[in-house]
């Protein structure tokens, strides 16, 4: 349903025409001049007005250029005689978004305003997504010195600057790491810096989608393909047309949508529910997942040839445990981000609450570095931040140096006892390895967090012990 006005002198014609639409469900007001027109503007906030270019008193293309300079988005269509026509035309070019001549027939006045509705639909979207962007491009600073990150940076630099191309032309990038490492700051960075910078970036939470809704929301559906379709609407593949669709959690999709979503990526093409009409898209698709998907892929929960589609350009972002001194410039970073954001006065870490960031496993990594450092910025009113106001699972770096080697949740009194007749080392290993993947259920990514080592790193000692197949996932 819109909110739509029709602005004409002649009454009866103006009511005829509100009527009619009030029956195609829109909420519809009559008015006999332009004035009037610009005071409902103000109270009613239409999103459509349906003008007539002859009026008394102010002329139609008056009336259409205060209205565009009150707001720009509300989408006007001219009524015209046949013999003006030509100011029709002049009214276009002053951004009236269509014309429709008298007399007016009832079907092709419906067909008009549906379609121009769908378009003004689909640019509040992408004005939302615009406006989105631009709040978190002041945050997009990606900090990080490590041997990782510094791979990283430069992978987004070489993607970004792949020679200028349409959209659907570019490599699809797969982001892989743990959650919290940045998948979605690196995909909005890998945007803003590249050809496509302007252009839409619209994300899609794989997870937050309610199934039944899904289809729905990534490939839009015209009005009547359900109930409750009241009017078409474009999907958020649609509405990154241009632009970059950022699909966060992709491994969460399910086997239908995998299919559905391989079937565009390869065609470049969607069709809407209900629809039986082929649109071309032209978006580049970056993925991310914190799920291991090669193991996905392995168990049949992933589909092999979407997998492949997608991971054309890979980017691995490390754990924050595997960053060394990363820990500590992010911290100073989001210290000195969030003492601005309060107005608070300046603060900085004890070398002590350093060793505790340094020492700890980090778990949620940065998401929970930023985290526990707004928590320490806002409950601690001394200027140093020591360890005490840092609450995570282990403060004092010498617990959380023994918890490196412990799992989250262990015992903390776990120790080693080294038995007289000595140990065979890489038999202990292996045991060790068999148990954390007996743990998770095979899950290498689960078992490498379980181990505080990294999933590549697991694999080797995985291959090196020869622990067989079935196990993994
Ligand atoms: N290298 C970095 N420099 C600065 N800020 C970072 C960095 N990495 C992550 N962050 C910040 O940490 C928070 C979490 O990052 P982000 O949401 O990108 O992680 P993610 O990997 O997408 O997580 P999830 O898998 O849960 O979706 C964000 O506030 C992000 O801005």
């Amino acid at each position: 349903m819109a909110k739509i006005l029709v602005i004409d002198d002649e009454v009866v014609f103006a009511r005829s025409v509100a009527h009619t639409l009030s029956r195609n469900g829109h909420e519809c007001r009559s008015l006999s001049s332009a004035e009037e027109g610009m005071i409902s503007i103000e109270t009613d906030r239409p999103d459509l007005i349906l003008l007539d270019i002859k009026l008394a008193g102010m002329s139609g293309l008056d009336a259409l250029r205060k209205i565009l300079s009150l707001d720009g988005s509300i989408i006007v269509i001219i009524m015209t005689a046949y013999s003006s026509v030509e100011s029709a035309v002049a009214a276009m070019k002053d951004g009236a978004y269509d014309y429709i001549q008298k007399p007016i027939d009832h079907d092709e006045l419906t067909f008009i305003i549906e379609k121009a509705l769908e378009t003004h639909r689909l640019r509040e979207r992408l004005s939302y997504f615009q406006r989105k962007e631009v709040q978190q491009a002041a945050h997009g600073e990606i900090i990080g010195v490590s041997a990782g990150m510094t791979q990283v940076i430069e992978m987004i630099g070489r993607i970004a600057h792949l020679e200028p191309r349409p959209a659907g032309e570019l490599p699809t990038v797969l982001l892989l790491g743990e959650t919290g490492t940045g998948k979605d700051l690196v995909a909005r960075a890998i945007h803003r810096r590249g050809s496509l910078a302007g252009q839409p970036f619209v994300e899609i939470e794989c997870t937050s989608i309610p199934k039944d809704l899904a289809e729905a929301e990534l490939f839009g559906y015209e009005k009547g393909a359900f109930t409750g379709a009241t009017a078409a609407k474009p999907g958020l593949i649609e509405a990154a047309d241009g632009g970059t669709l950022f699909l966060d959690e992709v491994g969460e999709l399910s086997p239908e949508l995998q299919a559905k979503l391989l079937k565009a990526i390869e065609r470049r093409q969607i069709r809407r529910l209900g629809s039986l009409r082929e649109r071309k898209i032209n978006v580049r698709i970056i993925a991310a997942t914190n799920r291991d998907l090669e193991a996905a892929v392995k168990v049949g929960a992933f589909r092999p040839d979407l997998y492949y589609r997608l991971k054309v350009l890979t980017v691995e972002l490390p754990p924050l445990r595997e960053r060394g001194e990363d820990v500590v410039l992010l911290a100073n970073h989001f210290l000195k981000q969030l003492t601005h954001k309060y107005s608070l006065p300046v603060r900085r870490f004890t070398e002590a609450a350093l060793q505790a960031l340094r020492a700890y496993r980090w778990p949620g990594n940065v998401r929970e570095l930023v985290h526990l450092v707004e928590r320490a910025l806002l409950v601690c009113d001394e200027q140093e931040i020591g360890p005490s106001a840092l609450s995570m699972d282990a403060t004092s770096p010498v617990v959380a140096s023994q918890r490196r080697n412990h799992p989250p949740g262990a015992d903390e009194t776990f120790q080693i006892q080294f038995p007289e007749q000595g140990i065979d080392l890489d038999e202990v290993e292996r045991q060790l390895i068999k148990q954390a993947l007996d743990l998770t259920d095979g899950n290498v990514a689960e078992a490498a967090r379980k181990l505080s080592i990294g999933r590549e790193a697991l694999r080797y000692r995985i291959q090196k012990h020869g622990i067989t197949r079935p196990a993994i996932l």
